[in-house]
């Protein structure tokens, strides 16, 4: 199986912009991606990043400019019949757990829902399967899998359904991680706030000597 991991470093997190600078976005996405890769290497199989820019990372890498539907298609098709495993880049509190249970679930389809509809990793073992992200995706897929007359499976898991997409993410994030991306965030000074309801994230003013401190928390 291939395991790809779409990455696209060069404007990422841009929901985040409330309360991470542009700078700050791209670190925290680096380190979110760093969990990934982690995790999918910790069950055994070995990841290749599909970004749209150039990475000095530890892990193989696969330039594709194109936008994120385009670029996984292309990877699709590429890979025959070689079973494929899409899992985004921004899932930081994924465990080997999930992904084992993605990676060795046997239907040709193997979709795991993200919060808000979107589908945050899927396993293709069809060959006419095709992805189109964004929106609801992950109805979308559900479709497009019945339209091929490809075999359908479902991931019940919040490991993998947490993509860290908005504010109240960061939450989750705090709460349960304990990766590069949550070691970042606690770092740069986002803190969980506690009032009525759901806790949410603040930010503390931290003096500019630890910016050095939180680029070292991505190393
Ligand atoms: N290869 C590739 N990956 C992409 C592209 N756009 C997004 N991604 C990756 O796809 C995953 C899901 O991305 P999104 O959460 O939809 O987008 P984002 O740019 O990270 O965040 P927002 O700016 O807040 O929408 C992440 O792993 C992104 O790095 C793209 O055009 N090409
Ligand atoms: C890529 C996209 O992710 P989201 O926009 O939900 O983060 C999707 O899964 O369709």
């Amino acid at each position: 199986m291939q395991v790809v991991v779409p990455f696209d470093p060069q404007s990422p997190k841009t929901r985040l912009a409330g309360v991470l600078d542009p700078t700050e976005r791209k670190r925290f996405a680096r380190a979110m991606l760093r969990d990934v890769l982690d995790a999918i290497t910790a069950t055994g199989m070995a990841p290749t990043v599909l970004s749209t820019a150039t990475l000095d990372i530890d892990a193989e890498t696969r330039l594709d400019e194109r936008p994120l539907t385009s670029a996984v298609n292309a990877a699709l098709e590429d890979a025959g019949s070689t079973p494929v495993a899409v899992v985004m880049a921004d899932l930081a509190l994924a465990t080997p757990a999930a992904l084992s249970e993605l990676f060795e679930t046997e239907d040709d389809i193997v979709l795991a829902r993200g919060i808000g509809g979107g589908t945050n990793a899927l396993v293709a073992r069809h060959p006419d399967f095709r992805v189109d992200y964004h929106g609801a995706s992950y109805r979308d897929h559900h479709a497009v899998a019945d339209a091929v007359g490809a075999s359908t499976a479902e991931i019940d898991s919040y490991r993998l359904g947490m993509d860290i997409d908005e504010p109240e993410d960061l939450a989750e994030l705090l709460l349960h991680g304990d990766g590069h991306a949550a070691r970042w965030l606690r770092t740069a000074g986002v803190r969980l706030v506690e009032e009525q309801g759901r806790v949410s994230v603040g930010r503390e003013p931290i003096p500019v000597t630890t910016t050095a401190e939180s680029d070292a928390a991505d190393d």
